[in-house]
């Protein structure tokens, strides 16, 4: 049996997976990791905190899997995306905490170069739009705020990454300064269509070449790692981003295929095949991966808080003592009576882009009970889906089936709710950790585990089918009420 390691380095935890080449998992190990909010849309974390969970999760998924390193073939990265790390390259450590995705400290900034006409510049090179989520406005933030960074960058001592070459860093010695292409797409200062750093987007966020990764193929050498760590010096074979792990995971090989993940997040991702297709509706074009450098492209629908307002009815509300609590709570009532809860905590993504929107509970009545505001938080993740597959079909995509992963989709009620509000067939597959699962799938590719995307795409297996059940009027009307009251958390 071959077995490989996915290293899944998420927003809330650090996990690992041993696979073996039938993609069943073997071993997890996982850690949990602190959020830090310093300040109102302020998210940060601990670098060392996501080094350290990320060793301990790959230690306890070997050891679990009775196995030893040396029976690993390679490793294969995974990682939330966009959060903007800065080092020393003499010592491995950060100048700053990791700014994360969700951070909208540089909302004021992204408007203003807004203003100055520069959307159409940065969307044409990048697919992207001009956003605090991506990281090019992160990093300048850390070189212009943090006293002394921005000389000892231009001096050449620093380097930039995001959380995939942060650890592609730390795990080979700092003998690797790489990333791949999919989280090369989410800085903002990548040209998607060259598949170049771009000089035209470095000079406007003012960040000096020097802190630049390589970009490789998802699937690439990128190394190997230092055997005192795991204990074998196992090739590093792949880097992608989460969501682009996920589609790789859920085999969503074939134009007009596409998968949503739930997660602390909600990212819905389309596969366009090898052309760049611009959306007219405010989604993002990104790359879903790159192969022998041929890229193939993506539309995607991203969606700030999902599991995360289900954290926090749990942690900062403490109406419920674990998350798994939503779905007998929602069967508990027969509708959520009105209620809307719009989980606008650090904005709205697509396809509002709105960072100073702010969250709401709206229809709150004396009859009102922590059973309705579960339901209604369920809800808005499925409404938030609906937004994105709305501005899909808008842009001609056609949605008979929506494959679906990710920390959320244990929730059955959910599912069942998810394929009501979209009218749409949604497919949860056997293994839901599909992020890591496409880690290993690219690892394994490139190190000849496997021969072909076909062969990956026969791996797929589907455990259960939700098919949409609600009244089209029923469908319509609730819809309806959640736009509504969007309009009325909106900033503009
Ligand atoms: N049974 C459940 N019902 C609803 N939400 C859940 C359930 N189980 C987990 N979650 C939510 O899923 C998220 C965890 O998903 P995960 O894929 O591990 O997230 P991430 O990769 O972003 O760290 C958490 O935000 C949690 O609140
Ligand atoms: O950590 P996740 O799974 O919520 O994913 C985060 C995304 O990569 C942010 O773009």
């Amino acid at each position: 049996m071959t077995y490989i390691l996915a290293i899944d380095q998420g927003t809330t935890s650090s996990r690992a997976i041993v696979f073996n080449e039938k993609g069943r998992s073997c071993g997890t190990g996982q850690r949990e990791f602190t959020q830090h909010y310093p300040d109102d849309g302020w998210v940060e974390h601990d670098p060392e905190e996501i080094w350290e969970t990320t060793l301990a999760s790959c230690r306890e998924a070997i050891e679990k899997a009775g196995i030893s390193a040396g029976d690993l073939a390679g490793i294969g990265i995974t990682n939330q995306r966009e959060t903007t790390l800065l080092w020393d390259r003499q010592t491995g450590k950060a100048v700053y905490p990791a700014i994360v995705w969700q951070d909208r400290r540089t909302a004021e900034w992204t408007a203003k170069l807004k203003s100055q006409g520069l959307e159409s510049t940065v969307s044409k090179r990048t697919g992207l739009l001009l956003d605090p989520y991506f990281s090019g406005s992160k990093l300048a933030w850390i070189l212009d705020n943090v006293p002394g960074v921005r000389q000892r960058a231009e001096a050449g001592e620093l380097a930039f990454g995001t959380v995939d070459t942060f650890l592609l860093w730390r795990l080979t010695g700092g003998k690797q300064h790489a990333t791949d292409a999919t989280n090369a797409s989410r800085t903002l200062l990548f040209n998607i269509h060259t598949q170049q750093w771009d000089k035209a987007l470095l000079d406007i966020f003012g960040i000096p070449a020097s802190l630049l990764p390589e970009v490789k193929d998802t699937g690439a050498d990128f190394g190997r790692c230092n055997p005192e760590l795991l204990g074998a010096a196992l090739p590093i074979a792949a880097m992608v981003g989460d969501q682009q792990g996920a589609t790789i995971g859920q085999a969503c090989f074939a134009p007009g295929m596409a998968k949503s993940t739930y997660g602390t997040g909600c990212f819905v991702v389309l596969n366009t095949g090898r052309e760049a297709q611009t959306s007219s509706h405010r989604l993002l074009t990104t790359v879903a991966y790159r192969i022998g450098g041929e890229v193939t492209y993506a539309l995607e629908g991203s969606i700030f808080v999902a599991g995360a307002a289900v954290q926090w009815l749990r942690d900062g509300l403490k109406l419920i003592g674990s998350a798994a609590e939503t779905q007998a709570l929602a069967e508990s009532v027969p509708s959520a009576n009105g209620v809307y809860m719009v989980p606008a905590f650090t904005g709205l993504g697509a396809p509002y882009w709105d960072p100073d929107a702010r969250g709401a509970i709206l229809g709150l009545t004396r009859d009102t009970g922590i059973a309705h505001i579960a339901r209604a938080t369920l809800e808005s993740v499925c409404y938030q889906t609906r937004d994105l597959v709305e501005a899909m079909i808008g842009d001609g995509a056609d949605f008979s089936t929506l494959r679906v992963d990710g920390g959320m989709v244990v929730n059955n009620w959910l599912v069942q709710r998810l394929a009501d509000t979209l009218a749409c067939d949604c497919e949860r597959p056997l293994v839901t950790e599909t992020t890591a699962l496409g880690a290993a799938y690219m690892a394994g590719l490139q190190l000849g585990v496997y021969d072909s995307l076909e062969k990956i795409a026969e791996l797929w297996e589907r455990e259960a089918l939700f098919q949409p059940a609600m009244k089209e009027v029923d469908r319509e009307r609730r819809y309806h009420g959640w736009r509504q009251a969007v309009e009325r958390v909106r900033s503009g």
